[in-house]
């Protein structure tokens, strides 16, 4: 990441907006900023397949959810923060259970980039279909954007919520009310 062309870019908005970049008080903000984009953009560089390698061999063929994994990402439109919890539950096939907290590793990775909920929630559930070869996924987001609400329509509270249905959950009203009932209680 070119952090000198982020801090440069940084300093023109601030004096885009009338501001005068020299005075004591944002003297460090271009090279903060581009610190924090960094940070928030670090899964640009990062391949969240990696976490799949992860498996044990445990014959467990029942629901797996690890739900209320908290995030942050930012919108691709407004570059400000959407924040909110991904719930994340497959079916293990023959055995093959992926170790917990690479949950929450994937969803990180794929969160820290430029998105869209509908984009990351898809892209988990795809991405687990994909390398672990589950029976089923099922993946449902809830996010508050915040350009939905310290701009635009300033709607404080709003909550986004996305799913992406995958296997043996899409074709089984059941299995798939099961993981709604245990993400509800
Ligand atoms: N589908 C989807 N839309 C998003 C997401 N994040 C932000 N948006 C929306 O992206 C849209 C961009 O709309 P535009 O009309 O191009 O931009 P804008 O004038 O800033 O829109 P307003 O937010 O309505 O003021 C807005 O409706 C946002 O709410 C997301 O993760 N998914
Ligand atoms: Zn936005």
């Amino acid at each position: 990441m070119d952090k000198e062309k982020i801090a440069t870019a940084v300093r023109m908005i601030l004096e885009a907006i009338g501001e005068d970049p020299d005075r004591q008080g944002l003297l460090d903000t271009p090279k903060r900023v581009a610190n924090m984009y960094e940070e928030v953009f670090s899964g640009l560089d990062k391949d969240p397949a990696v976490h799949c390698q992860t498996v044990f061999e445990e014959p467990h063929e029942e629901i797996v959810l690890v739900k209320d994994i908290q995030f942050s990402s930012m919108c691709e439109h407004h570059l400000v923060p959407f924040i909110g919890v991904a719930h994340v539950a497959y079916l293990p096939k023959n055995g093959q259970v992926i170790g917990l907290s690479k949950l929450a590793r994937i969803v990180d990775d794929i969160s820290k980039r430029p998105q869209l909920q509908e984009r990351i929630t898809k892209s988990v559930a795809d991405l687990l279909m994909k390398e672990l070869d589950p029976i089923g996924v099922m993946v449902v987001i809830e996010a508050e954007h915040m350009c939905m609400s310290i701009r635009g329509v300033k709607k404080q509270g709003s909550k986004t919520i996305t799913s992406a249905v995958r296997g043996e959950f899409k074709t089984n009203n059941k299995s798939r009310s099961e993981v709604l009932a245990l993400i509800n209680r």
